[in-house]
Parts: C-alpha cells; structure tokens; sequence
C-alpha cells in the first residue's frame, strides 16, 4: 500500500533566495506516527506547511494518499504552535469552525463539538473567550477543532512548545492515548527530543539549514503512556541526541 504522507526530494527556496530545505525523503505508512527534529530554522515548519498544502514547495513533490499536495487535504487536520484560535471567537465557536468550514451548520457544528470539549476536560467553558483560558487549555480548544472532523490525519507543528512541563505532558498523553485508539497517520513537527521519542514511532532527523534528512530512526517501542519511565525510552533519547548533536 502507498505511504499515506510521503516526501520525495522536497525542497524550498523562499522568494528572498533562503534555502529552507534541500532533497527532503521520508515516508509515513498509514496508522503510523511520525515525529520530525532537527535544529531551529533547519526548515521544519517550513516542511509542515508544505503538506498542510499553505506552501508549494520549490522542488520535488509531497504526497498525502497517493495524491500531490496541491491545496489543504481535506482528511487532514492541522495543529500550530500558537493555537490558531480566533480572539473574538468563543471556545465553542473556535471548536465549531472546522465543522463549519466544511458546511456543517452553526448549530450541527456546535453540537456536535460539545462532547469532544467534555473529553478535553472543557466543559463549562464553551463561552469563554480564548484570553480567559490558560495556554494548555486553548491548545485543547484546538485539538477539539481538530478532532470535530475526525481526520485522518494530523499535522502538527511543535504543538505543545509554548505550555508548562506538566500541561505538555497531559497532552502528550492524552494525544497518544488518542493516537493508539484511533490510528489516525501523524506527523509532528517537533525541538524536543522527549516528545519526538514519546510520539514517533518513525523520527527523521534533519540536518541544520538547509534541512536534510541525517538518520531516520525506528522507534518501534512508543505507543504507550508507561514508555516515558523505561530505560528504553532514555536510550533512545540519547540515540536520537547523538544524531541531532551529529549536525
Ligand atoms: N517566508 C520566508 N521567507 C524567507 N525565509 C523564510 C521564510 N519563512 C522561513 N524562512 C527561513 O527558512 C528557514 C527555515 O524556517 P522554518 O520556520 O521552516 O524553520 P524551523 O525549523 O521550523 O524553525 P524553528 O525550529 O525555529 O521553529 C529559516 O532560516 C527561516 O528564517
């Protein structure tokens, strides 16, 4: 079966001449989940936004289904680094968004949000505005738009960078519990080693910029909360460290 999310030779020179990316390969088999590394500004977001359809990249072809991405793929959500709530928009109606952008009516959409803000741990705060939330608590505003249209597949962009330890680490949790109930195919785009080890059954490691894939990595041991604390998840933290530390 062909990859569900698939890189061949991908590369990016943005307008002002700065190479992002250079001969960028990987695939990701579907149910699987992908963690991407590399150091800041070697071109990881640059990569995500590529299959996100938001980039057209400058070189080679990236694939989601078989298909070249070409606009947004309709079975993918996206996830950001800075939640992408709208200000003026409540909580449910931020959550509500995705649902309606697909056609869902208003008052389908909210309803049908309602009980995947009750599993994020929102219920009673379907009126609050973003500002009047904490950080994890809008990241969890926008996984719930993500998962109200049941994808796929989930892009994700260093989703968790901006919250407290202890806040990341419920919604690592919680997304590999997630992960391991739905299968959907994940890519993440990630700095931490931890959280590319917890996630990634698959890790690439790119090179500083441009981006180029140095190793990638099998993890065949994630896929479950306990991981964390087993020896094997510490060797395979200074494995990918070494590869990292490597560019
Ligand atoms: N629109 C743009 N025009 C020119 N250069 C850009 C543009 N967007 C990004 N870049 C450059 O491309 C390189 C890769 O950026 P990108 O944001 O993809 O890296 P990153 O790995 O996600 O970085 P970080 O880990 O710091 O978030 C950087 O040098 C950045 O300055």
């Amino acid at each position: 079966m062909a990859p569900v999310i698939e890189a061949r030779k991908l590369g990016m020179v943005y307008p002002d001449g700065t190479r992002a990316i250079e001969g960028v390969s990987f695939s990701v088999e579907e149910g699987e989940s992908c963690a991407i590394i590399g150091p800041s500004g070697c071109g990881k977001t640059t990569l995500l936004f590529i299959f996100s359809g938001l980039l057209r990249p400058t070189e080679g072809i990236a694939l989601i289904e078989g298909k070249e991405v070409v606009a947004p793929p309709k079975n993918a959500a996206l996830i950001l680094q800075n939640y992408g709530l709208f200000p003026w928009k409540t909580v449910i109606e931020n959550a509500a968004l995705g649902l309606e952008i697909r056609g869902v009516k208003a008052r389908d959409a909210r309803k049908a949000v309602k009980p995947i803000l009750r599993e994020l741990g929102l219920e009673g705060f379907e009126n609050h505005y973003p500002k009047q939330l904490s950080g994890g608590m809008q990241q969890r505003v926008a996984f719930a738009r993500a998962l109200a249209i049941k994808p796929r597949i989930m892009l994700m962009d260093e989703p968790f960078s901006s919250l407290d330890a202890l806040s990341r680490e419920k919604l690592q949790n919680f997304l590999l519990e997630l992960w391991m109930k739905e299968r959907m195919t994940m890519l993440l785009v990630t700095h931490s080693i931890e959280e590319a080890v917890f996630l990634g059954k698959r890790i690439v490691v790119l090179s500083h910029r441009p981006g180029r894939v140095v190793k990638v990595i099998e993890n065949p041991m994630a896929g479950s909360v306990e991981f964390r604390n087993r020896g094997e998840f510490f060797e395979k933290c200074r494995e990918v460290r070494r590869s990292v530390g490597a560019t």
